[in-house]
């Protein structure tokens, strides 16, 4: 079989409240995920042999580490297929910067071997799968803008107001990485947030109220640990109502037209980089997931 190329959209977080923390370390959480038409291109092609290989593994992440190579590997394992696979990635989404990068390849490999393998699982059993590999997995196989509970595994679909999905998202990332675990241990984090209510959401979401008491909980910890995050969005927010995007280091805001976005991209602030999307309605590989309570029978 020749290579297939598929895509693995970022996504941000239009806000995020944390509202309290598990015996287990993780945190609770409500988030509005939305994925942008931009994101890194996954090259997979099946193997006979059963070996995972990266085809060209990025800098600092070893393939072992590397979230693609883990999720092809943990999915081989729990369907028990013998087939193995090559690996590629054309990387456009910027590592560690809170849009889900890793997540998002992870996701794309595990969809694309579900059908190169043949496996036949359904949506509900891939975010399964997925979230063991981390908390952001699932939100990308669940395919559309969502609101998220739990520890963000916990997923409902939203319609959009038509101005949020029409809008053009400008993304900086200041050259910074911000570990998502620092974040989440640091002893001043806001974890006591008020939870919302889904039809807060669904009744408001035209209206500034709502907006207003909707943050994202994780900004003023990255902003005062790393400086260049609190710059960046203070720039940003010259522009609009600017936010972080989950655990930074990515700040986002959203104008009206490709025009203004081109220009914000043109006259970023130094030491950041940046690209403009637009919001997606559904994951480019949606349709290509069943949402079927069973399985259709494996052939691996
Ligand atoms: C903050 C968010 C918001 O979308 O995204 P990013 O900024 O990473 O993109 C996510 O909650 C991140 O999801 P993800 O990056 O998959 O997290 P994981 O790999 O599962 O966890 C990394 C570490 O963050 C902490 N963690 C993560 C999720 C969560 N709900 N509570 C936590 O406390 C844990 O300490 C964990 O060891
Ligand atoms: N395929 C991958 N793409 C990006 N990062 C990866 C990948 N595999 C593992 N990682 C590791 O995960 C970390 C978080 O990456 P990423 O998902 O891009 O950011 P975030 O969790 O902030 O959204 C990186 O710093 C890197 O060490």
């Amino acid at each position: 079989m020749h290579t297939l190329s598929y895509p693995a959209p970022c996504k941000i977080n239009l806000f995020l409240h944390i509202t309290g923390r598990l015996s287990n370390g993780y945190h609770t959480l409500q988030s509005l995920f939305l994925l942008l038409d931009h994101g890194d291109t996954l090259h997979i092609r099946p193997r006979q042999d059963g070996q995972i290989l990266h085809m060209n593994p990025m800098a600092g992440v070893p393939a072992e580490q590397d979230l693609s190579i883990r999720a092809a590997r943990h999915l081989q394992q729990v369907s028990g297929c013998t087939l193995g696979a090559d690996i590629g990635c054309d990387k456009r989404t910027p590592m560690g910067g809170g849009l889900g990068g890793g997540s998002s390849d992870a996701a794309t490999v595990l969809m694309a071997l579900n059908q190169q393998w043949q496996l036949g699982y359904t949506r509900q059993q891939l975010m399964q799968i997925g979230v063991s590999l981390g908390a952001d997995v699932p939100v990308f196989i669940f395919g559309q803008p969502a609101w998220a509970e739990g520890i963000g595994e916990q997923l409902s679909a939203v319609s959009l107001p038509p101005p949020l999905l029409d809008q053009y998202y400008v993304v900086l990332t200041p050259q910074v990485a911000v570990p998502t675990a620092q974040i989440f241990a640091h002893q001043a984090l806001t974890r006591d947030s008020k939870p919302l209510r889904i039809s807060d959401f669904s009744n408001g979401a035209n209206s500034s109220a709502f907006w207003q008491q909707a943050r994202n909980d994780m900004e003023a910890i990255v902003c005062m640990l790393y400086p260049q995050v609190g710059e960046t969005l203070a720039w940003l927010k010259q522009y609009g109502d600017a936010r972080m995007s989950g655990s930074g280091a990515s700040v986002f805001v959203a104008v009206d037209s490709a025009e203004k976005a081109e220009q914000l991209i043109a006259n970023r602030p130094e030491n950041t980089s940046g690209f403009w999307a637009k919001g997606l309605e559904y994951h480019p590989l949606f349709a290509s997931v069943t949402d079927g309570d069973q399985a259709t029978q494996q052939v691996c």
